[in-house]
């Protein structure tokens, strides 16, 4: 491997980003790949080395001159759902290019290739569609699993899969085989946010049917037209791709993203004990808001013995939230985790859960269910009741339900603390529970507020308040990040505790604005190094770290990881023989079925 160029003491790691990238591709191949592909600024000796004379225009332009092109034909696009799809086969041609303009405007952007933006590319995939990216399973199809598994390269090729079976995605319910599009925008965010190498991760979908009738009936639709499966079939499903994963890539991280309430926390809780794996709507989630919270009650000065919370809307967002609140109160206080359980009222569909209904209640529901007697006579069916008898200090919506947390509601909780913490989460954003403009006339300025989609500044008497956007994004990658560096085998509660610590301890200086509850989207790189130094310690004192190399020096460490994060710069480009390729064993560049496997990182 060559190193020529690094200058960093762990130039030498196998994931480093400071030398030349090696590739057997030359001419048009090379242009296509869009890994490699340096369009216009392929530099003069490169256009000789590589046979590109005669198939660029002679101009050599800068990684920023094409920036500057890029963003004005994407300001040109009439609409959201255009500038996303201008995105996509951006995509496609050059990824350093793609990834440096979401970079240079990183704030404008990220609604346009995340929520609420993807969530509309999401319901319209089928007629979107132009080119395929990332794996499709079938549950029509199990035999085919590890063969498809297995194409993406050679085991020590893939560090991160997402994937998802399209049932609950966002808050926009089953979109089917369109969720193949989640685990990819929620790996872009990772190479984004976490400098996750682009070409050593992989977009899973798991079809399993769809029951969205719309779907079942669009003759356009490109998934298995058929009804979800549920039960053994399913469950084998998912169990022959996580195996199927296991032994070809025995490195990898996998994450779930956006299952249905009831496979959800099901699915984790199964792989969980056994690999390193993460649910992002049920731990990411519950991270991020759990951080919010810490830097809220820095503001509001209220104690962790004495806060009451309501969650509305207790799925697989809501009880992960509800689940990690718990533990801190219990940390934070002494209590034990079933007193600290008590502060929670979990609120769904039917009101308040109640220990009578355990029946019809989720397993992940059961533990947060409230004594009968105790409501006797009391109306716990609607939440302006709940909230006028619990008083809570703090308001979470993951509930899908727009506009839910009224005037009235808020006008109530607002009587009876002086700084209410209200957090409306569902996505896309036209499913807040509120919206922030709202919540401050309500309050009289006194909420302190954070979103799960992005949202202006609020203007409230002559002043102007930043919202914090509260979405998972502003975790997984640093998670994800300290997962895959420090190889470690699982990711138990402990992790994520680190996790979280670390993100608390990066909002900016909290004030009195309702500002600053978390960093801002643009630090996020910056976020994402302090979470994984923090998983990564403790990944090492609870001797789950695979990797041994691993620098005891903070500062060090710093460096280290800094070293291994993707960056959107072009590198040098070696040509190689195929001869010397193979000697690597890996898979040989541009031949490969995809373009995920045409790379040959140096
Ligand atoms: N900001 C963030 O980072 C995240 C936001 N979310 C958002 O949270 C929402 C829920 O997502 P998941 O938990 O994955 O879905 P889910 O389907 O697991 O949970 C939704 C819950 O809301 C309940 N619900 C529906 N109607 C209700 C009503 N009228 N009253 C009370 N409860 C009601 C459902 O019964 C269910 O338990 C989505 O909009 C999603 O986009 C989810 C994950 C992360
Ligand atoms: C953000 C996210 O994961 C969701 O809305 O499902
Ligand atoms: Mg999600």
């Amino acid at each position: 491997m060559s190193n020529s160029q690094s200058n960093s003491k762990f130039g030498h790691l196998p994931l480093s980003t400071s030398g030349p990238l090696e590739t057997t591709l030359t001419g048009t191949a090379l242009l296509r790949t869009p890994y490699f592909n340096k369009g216009t600024a392929f530099t003069k000796e490169e256009r000789k080395t590589f046979g590109l004379h005669g198939l660029l225009p002679s101009n050599v332009q800068t990684l920023d001159e094409q920036v500057q092109r890029a963003y004005e034909q994407y300001s040109s696009r009439p609409d959201d759902l255009a500038k996303n799809t201008f995105m996509t086969s951006m995509k496609e041609q050059n990824e350093v290019l793609y990834y440096r303009l979401i970079l240079d405007h990183l704030k404008e952007m990220f609604s346009i290739i995340y929520t609420p933006t993807e969530g509309d590319a999401i319901e319209n995939y089928s007629r979107l569609f132009r080119r395929p990216e990332g794996c499709f399973l079938n549950i029509e199809d199990t035999d085919r699993i590890e063969d498809n598994i297995n194409q993406w390269g050679e085991p020590e090729d893939i560090d991160l899969i997402v994937v998802s079976d399209g049932e609950q995605i966002l808050g926009i319910g089953d979109q089917g085989v369109g969720g193949i599009l989640i685990s990819i925008a929620k790996l872009v965010i990772y190479t984004l946010c976490a400098g996750i190498h682009p070409s050593r991760t992989l977009p899973v979908v798991l079809d399993a049917g769809t029951d969205n009738e719309k779907l079942l009936k669009d003759h356009m639709y490109l998934g298995l037209r058929q009804k979800r499966e549920r039960g053994e079939k399913y469950d084998k499903f998912v169990g022959t791709f996580v195996e199927a994963c296991r032994s070809r890539y025995p490195k990898a991280y996998i994450h779930f993203e956006d299952f249905g309430l009831n496979n959800a926390r099901r699915i984790l809780d199964k792989y969980q004990p056994d690999i390193a794996c993460f649910n992002d709507d049920v731990q990411g989630t519950g991270c991020v808001t759990l951080a919010a919270i810490m830097a809220a009650f820095k503001i509001s000065g209220t104690k962790w013995d004495e806060a009451r919370f309501v969650m509305f809307g207790a799925g697989s967002a809501g009880t992960g939230i509800a689940d990690q609140i718990q533990d801190a109160i219990s940390h934070e206080t002494g209590k034990s985790k079933e007193d600290a359980g008590h502060q929670i009222w979990c609120v769904d569909k039917p009101g308040l859960l109640l220990k009578s209904k355990k029946d019809q209640l989720t397993p992940a529901q059961v533990p947060y269910a409230r004594k009968d007697d105790d409501w006797q006579e009391k109306d716990h069916n609607d939440l302006f009741s709940i909230v006028k008898e619990v008083k809570p200090h703090v308001l979470i919506g993951t509930s899908t339900v727009p506009g839910a947390f009224t005037q009235k509601v808020v006008r109530e909780m607002a009587k009876h603390v002086d700084r209410p913490v209200i957090f409306p989460l569902s996505n896309p954003t036209r499913l807040h529970e509120a919206k922030p403009q709202d919540l401050y006339e309500w309050t009289n300025g006194k909420v302190l507020v954070a979103t799960g989609s992005p949202f202006d500044p609020v203007k409230y008497q002559d002043e102007e308040y930043e919202i914090s956007e509260c979405n998972n994004s502003v975790t997984f990658p640093g998670i994800g990040l300290g997962a895959i560096l420090s190889r470690t085998r699982l990711m138990p509660p402990s992790l994520l505790v680190a996790a979280t610590r670390a993100l608390a301890s990066t909002a900016p200086v909290v004030n009195d604005r309702g500002s600053g509850l978390l960093p801002d989207v643009t630090d996020v790189r910056e976020v994402s190094v302090q979470i994984a130094k923090s998983v990564i310690n403790a990944a090492r004192d609870e001797n789950l770290a695979q990797e041994e190399n691993i620098p005891t020096d903070d500062a060090e460490l710093e460096e280290w990881i800094r070293e291994q994060m993707w960056d959107a710069q072009y590198r040098p480009l070696d040509l190689i023989t195929k001869g010397r390729a193979n000697a690597h064993a890996k898979g040989e560049a541009g031949t490969g079925s995809h373009q995920r496997t045409a790379t040959f990182d140096k």
